[in-house]
């Protein structure tokens, strides 16, 4: 294939990616919080003794959230080329797909925690009278069990709605 032709490929599918994310932080809220979020802590991390290790995770978690919501709002608009009516299985489809991004929200916010929580309390002068990790390890505990508790309940509702049908 010509040289010419080849990089007019690669800047159209560039172009198409832009224009993808273009689309996802205008229609999403939840995007136009994500990014807000990625600047207020990219600047953060510049004004904070983060290592470079440390640096690159909160990268990572950046990235992560942000391709998540993308991947999300490909799925919402997949799921609306099939069916705009109501559907359980496109409710199912919708919920999944915001469940992904809860969990990589969750990771970030770990992440966040871990790195930025002590150079942040040590400005102040605050020493936490716990070690962090336990901190996080409570909330990812308290976050599991709420799935968990949240998973019993639906279950319960699905035999409840089951015994209403049959009787
Ligand atoms: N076609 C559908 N059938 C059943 N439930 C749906 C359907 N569309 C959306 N829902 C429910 O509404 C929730 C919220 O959907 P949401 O509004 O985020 O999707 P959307 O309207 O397609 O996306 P957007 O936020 O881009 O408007 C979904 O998680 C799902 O529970």
């Amino acid at each position: 294939m010509p040289q010419a032709k080849q990089t007019k490929r690669l800047s159209q599918s560039f172009k198409y990616a832009f224009q993808g994310i273009a689309y996802v932080l205008a229609s999403q809220r939840n995007m136009k919080i994500h990014f807000a979020a990625a600047v207020v802590i990219l600047i953060l991390s510049f004004g904070l003794d983060v290592s470079a290790s440390q640096f690159i995770w909160v990268i990572f978690s950046i990235f992560f959230v942000l391709c998540m919501e993308t991947l999300n709002t490909a799925i919402e608009r997949t799921v609306d080329l099939v069916t705009t009516d109501y559907h359980p299985l496109a409710k199912l489809a919708k919920d999944i797909a915001a469940g992904v991004v809860l969990f990589a929200t969750l990771f970030a916010v770990v992440t966040g925690l871990v790195v930025f929580t002590e150079p942040l309390l040590s400005i102040a002068e605050i020493q936490l009278p716990f070690p962090i990790e336990h901190m996080i390890i409570v909330l990812i505990l308290c976050f599991l069990a709420a799935v968990f508790l949240f998973s019993i309940g639906q279950g319960r509702r699905k035999v409840r709605k089951a015994g209403k049908k049959d009787g």
